[in-house]
């Protein structure tokens, strides 16, 4: 849904997956690793933050992963937004899922190879997680310093939607929902995933419909929300024929011709 006049009043929540990176340029499985943002994900957080101030948007409060496509985003969002000053966290549970086995590897090639309804499952499913990265392989990311105060159980070596979603809930239950309730406005500028992983939770999607839900780079994606703070809908920031696109870009990275 795609919507420009929105009510500011009833806004407590904006998501925003980051701006595309490099990585998605390439077409690579990516998830904790750490990919950089593309010159155009620069250009897609620089508009984001643009088009939020044009409406008139503004925060208390922001979130982002702990990977740099993630912070960096935000951080060009809210110099937008002139608001530099808002406490941001940075939380290790707002990662994008973890790719296991499939990270680094070319998606379009990968479909090439094990055809892309298997990708589609890859990437799609709620349930089904892509092969787990061995244990001797050196793309494991336990050894990382940014994840050296995280039980090393915890790092995982991949992650279907379920298994990103059990860790991304118990901190929006645990930090970030508290904060909506005592009145903050909040961007949370992440991944795919973690976008996919809040949104099912939020409109309380079905497991059988999420196969089919995409998230474009860079693009707001506004909650509104009653008196109680039950979302009651939620709205691109953008015109529908570029959000469509946009989807559709994302879903196509998955064919075998890219
Ligand atoms: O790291 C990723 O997501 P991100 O770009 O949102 O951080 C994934 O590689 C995106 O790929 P997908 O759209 O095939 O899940």
């Amino acid at each position: 849904m795609t919507d420009n006049n929105h009510n500011c009043r009833a806004v407590s929540l904006v998501l925003l997956r980051h701006g595309e990176s490099i990585w998605n340029k390439d077409n690579k499985f990516c998830g904790w690793v750490d990919a950089d943002l593309a010159d155009t994900g620069h250009q897609e957080a620089k508009t984001a933050g643009r088009i939020l101030r044009e409406k008139g948007f503004t925060f208390d409060v922001a979130f982002c992963s702990v990977l740099k496509r993630s912070v960096k985003s935000l951080n060009i969002v809210l110099d937008e937004l002139d608001l530099h000053w808002i406490p941001v966290f940075k939380h290790w549970r707002l990662n994008e899922r973890h790719y296991g086995a499939l990270q680094g590897k070319n998606k379009a090639e990968t479909a090439a190879l094990f055809g892309e309804e298997q990708v589609k499952i890859w990437r799609r499913a709620y349930d089904v997680r892509p092969p787990p990265l061995e244990d001797s392989d050196p793309g494991w990311q336990g050894e990382d310093a940014r994840y050296k105060f995280i039980d090393k159980r915890l790092i995982p070596r991949h992650e279907c939607l379920k298994d990103a979603e059990q860790r991304i809930l118990p901190y929006w239950h645990d930090v970030i929902f508290p904060k909506i309730k005592s009145g903050s406005r909040v961007l949370i500028c992440v991944h795919g995933t973690s976008v996919r992983a809040l949104l099912k939770y939020l409109n309380k999607v079905p497991e059988e419909e999420i196969i089919d839900l995409n998230i474009p780079t860079g693009i707001p994606l506004v909650f509104e929300s009653d008196k109680d703070l039950s979302p009651v809908r939620h709205y691109y920031l953008a015109d529908e024929a570029k959000v469509q696109a946009a989807i559709q870009k994302v879903a196509d990275q998955g064919k075998a011709r890219n």
